[in-house]
């Protein structure tokens, strides 16, 4: 992911021309969700069954960049044409706007980028294994809903059980690459709770102890947009995979 680093200024001056081409995609409709959907609710607990990649990817031995909590997909939708030499796979519970993002993926003809719906605690173990081995190299968890109150904390995204499930799934050597995993939050509490569970794990190191003042990567997510217009703070880190 050095590449996205390295080549941020060259991606930023094309990222002008792709963002017309994406607010041209949103001249059609918007889908209307649910802002939230209870997580725990019976209907999401079966895991789900992975699609067959080969009839998705057209290089599936590229490495792979998940998103978690991907929403409409705007992020990866940039990020997958901004990079097409990585396969970007974002994750999301609200079933329509998975729809939605795959519709325009397809309008693109962008085949290194797919949204698959699901929640991610019951199904992340099943979709990990069915990816090449050690495909794995990125991971981005942005501004998770925050179930404020305490009794909702289980619906929270970042569980233990998450941190062990990517801990097994992401590349030894994705360091070597620039990947690792990427968090992000408006909410201080939520950011620094991620930050304890990732901590809290061996196969996980933060790279530095103060929040990150820059996103990493050239695109902003939904969320982030929104929360910088505001004038609000937005808090970062990053984790590399320790090696074994
Ligand atoms: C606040 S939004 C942030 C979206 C996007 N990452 C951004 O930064 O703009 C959180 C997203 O995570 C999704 N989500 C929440 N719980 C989830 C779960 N258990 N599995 C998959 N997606 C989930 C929500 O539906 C929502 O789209």
């Amino acid at each position: 992911m050095r590449q996205i680093l390295v080549s941020a200024s060259l991606i930023l001056s094309r990222a002008i021309d792709l963002d017309i081409l994406i607010e041209e995609d949103l001249l059609l409709p918007r889908v209307r969700v649910r802002q939230h959907v209870n997580p725990l609710s019976q209907k999401y607990q079966t895991p789900i069954t992975p699609p067959v990649w080969e009839k998705i990817y057209s290089d599936l031995n590229q490495p792979f960049f998940l998103d978690i909590g991907a929403a409409r997909g705007r992020f990866l939708l940039e990020m997958a044409q901004l990079q097409p030499d990585y396969n970007f796979l974002g994750l999301e519970i609200r079933e329509p706007l998975v729809t939605e993002a795959n519709r325009i993926r397809d309008e693109l003809g962008l085949t290194n980028l797919h949204y698959l719906f699901c929640h991610v605690n019951p199904s992340l173990e099943t979709v990990l294994a069915s990816l090449p081995k050690n495909a794995l190299n990125l991971v981005t968890i942005q501004f998770p809903d925050p179930w404020f109150k305490q009794r909702h904390g289980k619906r929270r995204i970042v569980q233990p059980q998450l941190v062990e499930t990517l801990a097994n799934y992401l590349n030894p050597n994705s360091w070597q690459q620039r990947g690792g995993v990427f968090l992000q939050s408006d909410v201080r509490f939520v950011i620094e709770e991620m930050s304890r569970h990732f901590a809290a794990h061996p196969a996980f190191f933060r790279e530095t102890s103060t929040w990150l003042s820059e996103n990493p990567f050239p695109v902003a997510t939904e969320r982030e947009i929104t929360t910088l217009e505001q004038n609000q703070p937005v808090y970062r880190t990053w984790f590399d995979r320790a090696t074994p």
